[in-house]
């Protein structure tokens, strides 16, 4: 390990990180806070302005990944279809395997330009997570809170709500509708057999609901639907901790564009489309396994510079205030009052910061998808 390598391992390197993550999410929060009366009189302009205040946070995720971690992002697609990539909506219905594929969505949706206008079709619970949660209100990202009964009117709402968006975005379904574990695995495939379904080997079944209703409600303004399936070479198994140490990893994506048009509208008919459509992909995902690629040939699309750009800005608007801080205590108290106070407010950015991480590690995931216990 090289001395770059290791500075990047330490943990004061993950919690300035945190710090900056925190400091700028707050304060962007707070500016999204004040967007609130142009709501009133411009609404569109409100939701342009909430665009690019939401890529100033989430572009940190994608500088972590291509730049702090040196991750690469190959995708493997129709190159006739490229110069459509970010030039329309789309939903994109994408495998839920890894604890870092949401900040794998926010890298391929940075490099086609939207980045701050994605949606996703959300947990409720994720609501609740610091800077996180309100950037996506602010957003008009749809919660659900996985109960179809109580969502359903909410969720319909919320999707004819983004029918005159207006910029380009990419609306994310993870139909699997929580992370991949054997347990969950082994209990979706007894509903696949009580179904009649073919087994998958790779995938959970999907809740079609969802797709349907996302389709039904979307039509007209989104033009396509994104099959991706990501995948990581050498079998790795990605976390967001990981990326924060600085480990490169290597995302395959493939991506296939399949037309709106060409989904069935009636609910029975499109959850059979769908259902068919993760036998395809858990085809896919076997072939990456046997032989290391997709099907179809590789177009490549470079990392930007802009996410860094942001990411640096960053950096000396939260440390340099935090430098302040440390210097003036470094002058004024005891020793010890110094660095009792530093050890305390250590640990306490630790367990915060291991708190939020928790929110993305599949080995805190709900019981969702397991009979009789709950969603959170
Ligand atoms: C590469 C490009 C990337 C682009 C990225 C773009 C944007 C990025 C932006 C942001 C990134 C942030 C990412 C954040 C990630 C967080 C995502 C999540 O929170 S995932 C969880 C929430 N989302 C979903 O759940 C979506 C999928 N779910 C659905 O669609 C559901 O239908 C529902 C709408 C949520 C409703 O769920 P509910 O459980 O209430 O109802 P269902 O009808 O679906 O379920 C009953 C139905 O299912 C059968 N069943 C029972 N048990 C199981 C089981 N274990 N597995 C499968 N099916 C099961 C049951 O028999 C019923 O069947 P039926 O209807 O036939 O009677
Ligand atoms: C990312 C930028 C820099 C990081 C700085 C460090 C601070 C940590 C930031 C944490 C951000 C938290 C975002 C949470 C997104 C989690 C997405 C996710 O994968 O949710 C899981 C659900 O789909 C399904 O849930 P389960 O039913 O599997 O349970």
């Amino acid at each position: 390990m090289g001395l770059v390598e290791w500075l990047k391992s330490q943990v004061v390197c993950s919690l300035l990180i945190g710090y900056v993550f925190l400091g700028s999410g707050l304060l962007v929060n707070l500016l999204q806070l004040c967007t609130l009366p142009v709501w009133w009189f411009n609404k569109q302009l409100a939701r342009t302005i909430n665009c690019r205040l939401a890529y100033c946070i989430s572009s940190q995720g994608v500088a972590l990944l291509d730049w702090w971690s040196g991750t690469k992002c190959t995708l493997y697609t129709d190159p006739k279809m490229f110069p459509l990539y970010g030039a329309e909506n789309a939903i994109v219905v994408l495998n839920h395997n890894f604890e870092i594929d949401f900040v794998c969505g926010w890298s391929f949706c940075e490099r086609f330009g939207v980045l701050g206008s994605s949606k996703v079709l959300v947990k409720k619970e994720l609501a609740y997570v610091p800077v996180i949660g309100l950037m996506w209100y602010f957003l008009e990202i749809v919660f659900c809170k996985r109960k179809w009964e109580e969502d359903r009117i909410k969720v319909r709402q919320s999707l004819q709500n983004l029918r005159d968006y207006p910029e380009n975005f990419w609306f994310l379904l993870f139909c699997e509708g929580t992370r991949f574990t054997p347990e969950k695995h082994r209990i979706s495939m007894e509903v696949a057999d009580k179904k009649g379904l073919p087994h998958l080997k790779h995938h959970l079944l999907p809740r079609t609901k969802g797709f349907w209703v996302t389709v039904q409600n979307l039509r007209g303004s989104v033009a396509a639907v994104y099959d991706a399936t990501l995948n990581f070479r050498n079998n790795e198994t990605p976390t967001l901790l990981g990326l924060l140490r600085g480990k490169k990893y290597h995302a395959d994506l493939y991506v296939r564009r399949i037309p709106l048009e060409s989904i069935p509208e009636g609910e029975a008919e499109c959850a059979a489309w769908l259902h068919k459509l993760y036998q395809e992909k858990d085809g896919f995902q076997e072939q990456y396994i046997q032989t290391g690629r997709y099907p179809g040939p590789i177009v490549n699309i470079q990392r930007r510079p802009g996410p860094l750009l942001i990411w640096l800005c960053w950096w000396a608007l939260v440390l340099y205030p935090l430098g302040v801080v440390l210097v003036s205590m470094l002058n004024s108290g005891s020793t010890v009052t110094i660095l009792a106070s530093v050890a305390i407010c250590s640990a306490a950015s630790y367990l915060f910061f291991r708190w939020m991480i928790g929110k993305t590690e599949i080995s805190k995931s709900s019981g969702y998808g397991i009979k009789g216990e709950k969603n959170s």
